[in-house]
């Protein structure tokens, strides 16, 4: 499989001085998803920003096809879809228009903007609230829309920090139709969650993290003829044996 980012040694320590990533390395390859896991406080939403070049790393390196993203950090960007954890929608213009703007942002004609919110619309069924304000959707369909923001531009990753939170059972397995379709679709996904069985349907790949360094980098297989037991139980284990 293509291996198309490297994330390799990365450190990362806020200005108050808490290490919150520690040596990280992980591949991240072509059409494959990633379950990034561990307890609150592992250092997933740092590592996940890292790499979508929200903020800076102390040291180490983040490569695309073996050059740093920061040679060119708008193609980067470009390459990058991100679903954050907060929703952050514009609610004072309608759902359509959230969308659309985000395309035009990526530097998509109007025409290109409006034939891409045709496919994301129906891919997420999101047809019936187009004319809606983002306020008075339900806390499901505004993760929808949070998810087609992050698919307009037709990213090469798509990063995901914990998308189902909240979500019923109904809408959490949509999404997880949706993740497999990026998947045949050759788009790389880094999936964020707190839900194990989530990341065991979803999962190439887990990476395992634990006060900001990796535990476990290897497949659901490898994980669990590493240690016994179930995702859940390993998680505990590895976090009481560092407490
Ligand atoms: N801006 C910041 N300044 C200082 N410390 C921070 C900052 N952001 C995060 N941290 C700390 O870094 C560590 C990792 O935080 P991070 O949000 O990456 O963890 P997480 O694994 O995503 O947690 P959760 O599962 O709760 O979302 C935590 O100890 C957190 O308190």
């Amino acid at each position: 499989m293509h291996n198309v980012y490297q994330i390799k040694n990365v450190c990362k320590t806020y200005p108050n001085g808490h290490k919150a990533l520690n040596n990280v390395s992980i591949n991240i390859n072509q059409g494959e998803v990633i379950g990034l896991i561990g307890v609150n406080g592992s250092g997933k939403t740092t590592l996940s920003s890292i790499i979508a070049s929200l903020i800076p790393l102390t040291s180490g390196e983040v490569l695309y096809n073996g050059k740093s993203i920061y040679d060119n950090i708008s193609k980067h960007r470009q390459m990058i879809g991100l679903c954050p954890q907060k929703i952050n929608l514009d609610n004072r213009i309608t759902v359509k228009e959230n969308l659309i703007n985000d395309a035009l942002f990526f530097g998509l004609s109007r025409k290109e903007a409006v034939e891409r919110f045709n496919v994301i619309s129906k891919k997420l069924m999101l047809q019936e609230y187009e004319n809606s304000y983002p306020a008075t959707l339900s806390g499901g369909y505004k993760q929808r829309v949070s998810i087609g923001r992050s698919l307009m531009h037709d990213p090469k990753l798509v990063i995901f920090d914990e998308p189902t939170l909240g979500l019923d059972p109904h809408i959490r397995k949509h999404l997880w139709d949706i993740i497999l379709d990026l998947k045949k679709d050759g788009v790389s996904v880094i999936l964020t969650t707190h839900y194990m069985d989530e990341v065991e349907y979803l999962s190439d790949y887990i990476c395992l993290l634990h006060n900001g360094e990796v535990k476990f980098s290897g497949t659901l297989d490898e994980l669990k003829k590493e240690r016994n037991g179930n995702l859940e139980d390993i998680m505990v284990a590895i976090s009481e044996e560092e407490a």
